[in-house]
């Protein structure tokens, strides 16, 4: 997955055709390049390249979805794996994730399960990123109960 070197205001940016596209003009992530080379990667959810969503069960009968915010939240993250190491060619993933912000859409009832995933994959506090969580009215889709954005730093040598 590669980052388009031509973008008009001189940061390129990561529009993989394969991933779920934005619902606007936006890119997954834009990039500073230099050293460290920033990536600052849009709020990302659990939707898939396909349109459907990681950790979301629709009631055929009755069209209420049913939201797993573990599921989601793990898939929100391996997401952004992917967008962080399409920015840096590959070189790092959510290990150079160095602040991040949380939506939820239901804090009382997603927080602690947010949270264990969150602390899958940084099980040691001094590794992870800054966080910030806050609770949200709405995400762009009744399908999602979380959204992550972020920014990493990639220190090339
Ligand atoms: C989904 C999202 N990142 C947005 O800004 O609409």
């Amino acid at each position: 997955m590669a980052f388009s070197k031509d973008s008009p205001n001189g940061t390129p940016y990561l529009l993989p055709a394969t991933a779920a596209q934005g619902l606007a003009n936006y890119p997954h992530a834009r990039v500073i390049p230099g050293s460290p080379r920033v990536v600052y990667v849009s709020g990302t959810s659990s939707r898939r390249g396909d349109g459907t969503y990681a950790g979301c069960a629709t009631d055929p009968a009755t069209g209420a979805h049913s939201l797993d915010v573990r599921e989601q939240t793990a898939a929100v993250l391996q997401n952004i794996g992917t967008i962080v190491r399409g920015a840096t060619g590959g070189a790092v993933g959510l290990e150079a994730v160095v602040d991040a912000t949380v939506f939820l859409t239901d804090m009382a009832g997603d927080y602690a399960g947010m949270n264990e995933e969150w602390n899958k994959v940084w099980p040691d506090k001094t590794a992870a990123p800054a966080r910030t969580c806050v609770q949200v009215a709405a995400l762009p889709s009744p399908k999602l109960n979380v959204e992550i954005k972020c920014m990493a730093l990639w220190p090339q040598s």
